[in-house]
């Protein structure tokens, strides 16, 4: 530091008139402070952005000049932005989800933040556990990484772990920890929650507390010191710097509408169920590949294709008349061309019928939670709901994001849907994984979104 200041101070020295460039602003109280009382104010701030966060803040103590210096939110805002984390998701994270998610359905405008504070709460936050457990497939990792590392297929592996059968997710966290190779009471857990019992009857509220309380039972018999269970639909919604508006999560088995409203589900507004998903679309494109004797070994070849080479057509009938080939190699099994097959297998997503299957199509469900959206007036910012955020691994297929949006159009009032706009998911089928990961690296994690084991242990004791 020593050499770095002589090499400013000479700069300093050359600039000519330099003295009577120091800003205005700067408070005359550093008596001691010899040749340096003579810096300008942009040189020492340059001095504080060079020296790093942990020297800046030492800094403070000099004097009450450098003090105020070196608690600026300019300087500070610069740290969080040459930080690991991309500076549009802290200022989403901590404008908005600082205060948890009991409080931000009655939190308006954030209060002036000092940059310092969130710096150094941000520094302390422990690295957390996530735990997307999907009904397909599961990912989970590090949230200080920037991506899952690992993923399995939970129904493959463990099951229906919707159920909240305590033999059968006590399985399933150990297997994930003991992959990851972390004791589960070394840092804090966040586990996604799946939509299911999505309706507000009492009954749907009592499973979903059953299940709540099964995952924080057996993470607290681990030994986690403190668990944060979130609905996945309001993950995905976070990956994509949102706190209310509508996801669309086109899950494994079935496909969930679901309405949020300052990081809350509006059940009483309507979650909408369709009852398909990834595993028909799969399924759909094997049956189309039979019909062209289209031979292949494995399930996995015709989810490469999928992932490969399907699409949502702009317009089905139109694509119909196109040729449409293309191919893919896949690895084992040789090149596979197909074509019409590329945009039909998917098209069951909007034209269930074409596949055999009785459920709405993805537009009339995403509609209809709109009109009940808009009829329900649950907020001042009518324009809530006019967001569409897409989720889960099938919403990447490309073509959905526009075709959805045309076919809501068509559906609504011109009043409704006017605005809405349809979104693609913000990190692909690790969506909800990412807004979890947001979540864990707010500066009031613990305190705001967990409940400890302390917490929970008390809880429970209290409901006997
Ligand atoms: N780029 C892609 N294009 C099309 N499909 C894809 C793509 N990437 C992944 N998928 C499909 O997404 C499916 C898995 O989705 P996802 O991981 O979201 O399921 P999940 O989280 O287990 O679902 P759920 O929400 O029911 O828990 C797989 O069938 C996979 O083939």
């Amino acid at each position: 530091m020593a050499m770095l200041l002589r090499k400013v101070w000479g700069s300093v020295l050359s600039r000519s008139g330099s003295a009577s460039s120091r800003g205005s602003e700067f408070p005359a109280s550093c008596s001691s402070m010899g040749a340096f009382e003579w810096l300008p104010t942009d040189v020492i701030m340059q001095i504080l952005r060079l020296v790093g966060p942990r020297e800046a803040a030492k800094a403070r103590a000099v004097c009450r000049a450098w003090k105020l210096l070196a608690s600026d939110n300019m300087l500070w805002v610069f740290f969080l932005q040459n930080g690991k984390d991309p500076w549009d998701l802290v200022v989403f994270a901590e404008s908005l989800l600082r205060v948890g998610f009991r409080s931000m359905m009655y939190f308006d405008q954030p209060s002036e933040l000092s940059f310092m504070h969130i710096y150094s709460q941000r520094a302390k936050v422990p690295g957390a556990v996530i735990i997307d457990g999907g009904s397909g497939y599961c990912k989970y990792g590090w949230s200080k990484y920037s991506s899952p590392s690992g993923r399995c297929a939970t129904f493959l592996e463990f099951g229906n772990i919707e159920s909240p059968m305590y033999s059968r997710l006590r399985h399933f966290f150990s297997t994930i920890f003991a992959r990851m190779q972390v004791k589960p009471s070394s840092q804090p857990i966040i586990v996604s929650m799946p939509i299911c019992h999505s309706d507000d009857t009492e009954s749907a509220r009592a499973s979903r507390r059953q299940l709540r309380d099964a995952i924080y039972t057996v993470l607290s018999d681990l030994n986690a010191p403190a668990v944060c269970a979130i609905d996945q639909a309001v993950l995905a919604l976070y990956a994509a710097k949102r706190t209310s508006g509508i996801v669309v999560n086109i899950g494994f088995h079935a496909t969930s509408v679901v309405p949020i409203l300052r990081g809350k589900v509006m059940r009483q507004v309507g979650v909408e169920i369709v009852g398909q998903g990834a595993l028909k679309v799969t399924g759909f494109l094997r049956e189309l590949m039979h019909q062209r004797n289209m031979a292949f070994e494995s399930l996995y070849t015709i989810r490469t294709l999928k992932e490969k080479l399907c699409y949502v057509a702009a317009n089905y009938d139109t694509e119909l008349c196109k040729d449409t080939k293309a191919s893919c190699e896949v690895a084992g099994e040789g090149l596979f061309t197909l074509s019409k097959e590329r945009f039909q297998a998917t098209e069951i997503l909007f034209q269930p019928h074409i596949g055999g299957v009785r459920a709405m199509g993805l537009h009339q469900a995403v509609a209809l939670c709109i009109d009940h959206c808009a009829t329900a007036e649950i907020a001042i910012d009518d324009g809530w709901y006019k967001t569409v955020v897409l989720a889960g691994g099938t919403a990447c297929l490309p073509g959905l994001p526009g075709r959805l949006e045309n076919e809501v159009r068509k559906i609504l009032e011109p009043s409704i849907s006017e605005g809405i706009k349809v979104l693609p998911p913000p990190y692909g089928a690790d969506s909800a994984w990412f807004g979890a990961k947001i979540v864990s690296n707010v500066s009031t994690f613990q305190q705001a979104w967990c409940l400890s084991k302390k917490q929970f242990r008390h809880k429970r004791w209290q409901q006997f």
